[in-house]
């Protein structure tokens, strides 16, 4: 049986984050890839030119025709927009009974904003209480919480303060900071590093939206979350060596490094 993952996520016109980037993750790691679209993004290499949210009915129809027929072993999320659509969709989660990935997308690399101020304080209170693993990066560490980390020492307090809103575990993406690339995963209670090299790639375009995609992809697999998440930041640092100039600006990161490896 080949799981079935669900993205509820933006489009990323580029191709390179967002619906896209979850889609072709979820290929390359071998589950079934759906889609709810929550807003429609006009992006290339050089940034956001323009966004569309969706309406609140079309985001939840999209949700009940997937789920209801189709079936879903897991679910990853990511730019929602506005705190109606975070709301509608933390309700969705709550009546699902498979494990949600909440990728809180705030701001993309080029600076350009996701999601509505106003959203914030229902990211906190509603989706993230729903989450089964929540994958911040560093800026929305400080958003949500008001936690700003400079050192890998820092990261353990940022984990704690994110903890606080209820996800039942946290992935802490250093990815932001200097050195090498140190994620923290922890319930509260077990405490998991994840370093992989920094590679001086600039095209990391899509990094957060791939690694939480990988991470739902192994939880549909059934493994548990240390593993998952451990699968999934192999599979994000081979994406990352691997990625590659397109466009004027940043370019992606390669989905689909493995084929080509065994190519
Ligand atoms: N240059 C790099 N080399 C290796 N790994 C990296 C690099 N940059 C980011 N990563 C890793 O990629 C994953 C995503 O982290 P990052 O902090 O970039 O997330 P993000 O900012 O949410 O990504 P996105 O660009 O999609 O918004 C993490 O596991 C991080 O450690
Ligand atoms: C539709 C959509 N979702 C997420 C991101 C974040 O990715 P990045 O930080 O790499 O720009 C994005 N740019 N676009």
């Amino acid at each position: 049986m080949i799981p079935n993952v669900l993205t509820v996520a933006g489009s990323d016109s580029g191709g390179g984050a967002g619906i896209q980037a979850d889609l072709k993750t979820m290929l390359a790691l071998g589950v079934h890839g759906m889609s709810v679209v929550t807003a429609v993004t006009a992006q290339n290499s050089l940034g956001v030119q323009g966004a569309w949210e969706l309406p609140v009915e079309a985001v939840r129809a999209q949700y009940r025709s997937v789920v209801d027929d189709i079936g879903v072993q897991a679910v990853k999320t990511g730019m929602l927009a506005s705190a109606e659509l975070v709301e509608a969709v933390a309700e969705l989660l709550a009546g699902t009974d498979a494990p949600a990935v909440v990728d809180p997308v705030g701001v993309s690399k080029h600076g350009d904003s996701l999601l509505a101020a106003s959203a914030l304080d229902s990211v906190r209170t509603r989706l993230l209480p729903v989450a089964t693993v929540a994958t911040p990066n560093l800026d929305e560490v400080a958003q949500l919480t008001g936690v700003r980390v400079e050192s890998e020492e820092e990261l353990r307090r940022a984990a704690a303060a994110v903890l606080a809103y209820g996800p039942r575990w946290v992935l802490i993406k250093g990815g932001h900071l200097p050195g090498d690339a140190v994620d923290l995963l922890t319930d509260g209670s077990e405490e998991h590093w994840l370093r992989a090299p920094r590679h001086d790639n600039r095209h990391t375009h899509g990094t957060g939206c791939t690694l939480a995609s990988a991470i739902a992809s192994g939880l549909a697999k059934g493994r548990s979350v240390p593993e998952a998440v451990t699968a999934a930041k192999q599979y994000v640092t081979g994406a990352v060596a691997a990625g590659f100039a397109l466009g004027g600006g940043i370019g992606p990161v390669d989905h689909g490094w493995r084929f080509r490896a065994g190519a």
